[in-house]
């Protein structure tokens, strides 16, 4: 009963929190990454605690409309948009990206004939105003797969150089297959939603 009474007040009370879209091009693996963080992410876990992989991962379809989640991390709660990334439903993107604080990008390292769409995308979104000058996660995910692009590499591609000086950015390569690499990428961006620090690629 009391934690009934518990979780309706906190439902009530989750005003605070900030709001992320977690956004990319379409099989980038935005989805697989946030199982991830749902359990990283977690209610007072532990910020290093080591943690099993989820076997939501099974079973991954495409997004049609979005995911939602609440997440906690050491004084901040997050409320994530999940996005599906498939053209035809980027329309949705709008609305959500007009609300969030901050954009992750997620980009598949494994596929380079998508890299030149993916780079497309992410300027019409790192233009507008309200996100000029915020930190900018972007997860090189996939680089547990053979051949996978390197994170300088996709740096590049993307043209993340040519604004730099605007806002912090992070270039993480992760893999939603292993987990590697992803709790590191987001204890960045909660670092940097108060700090201010320039371009950052990590070198695995
Ligand atoms: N090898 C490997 N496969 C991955 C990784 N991340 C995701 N996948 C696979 O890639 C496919 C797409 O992953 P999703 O997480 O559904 O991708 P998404 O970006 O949410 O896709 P949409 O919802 O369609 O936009 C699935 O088959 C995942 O299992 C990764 O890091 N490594
Ligand atoms: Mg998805």
């Amino acid at each position: 009963m009391f934690s009934l009474v518990q979780g309706i007040y906190e439902e009530l009370t989750y005003v605070n929190e900030r709001k992320i879209a977690l956004l990319g091009v379409e099989s980038s693996g935005k989805s697989s990454i946030l199982e991830w963080l749902k359990v990283y992410l977690k209610k007072n876990a532990p910020a290093e605690a080591i943690v099993e992989k989820p076997s939501s991962l099974e079973k991954m379809n495409p997004t049609v409309g979005l995911n939602v989640a609440k997440l906690h991390t050491a004084g901040e709660k997050l409320l994530v948009w999940d996005l599906g990334g498939a053209k035809a439903l980027r329309s949705i993107w709008e609305r959500y990206v007009e609300d969030a604080e901050v954009v992750i990008w997620v980009v598949d390292s494994a596929d380079e004939s998508k890299l030149e769409d993916s780079r497309d995308e992410l300027k019409k979104l790192v233009v507008r105003e309200h996100l000029v000058h915020s930190p900018l996660l972007i997860f090189a995910n996939k680089q547990d797969q053979k051949d996978a692009i390197d994170p300088v590499k996709i740096s590049l591609d993307l043209d993340l150089l040519s604004d730099a000086e605007k806002r912090p950015q992070c270039v993480q390569p992760c893999s939603a297959e292993s987990g590697e690499g992803i709790r590191e990428g987001i204890q960045w961006l909660m670092a940097n939603l108060q700090g201010n620090m320039k371009l950052e690629i990590r070198i695995p």
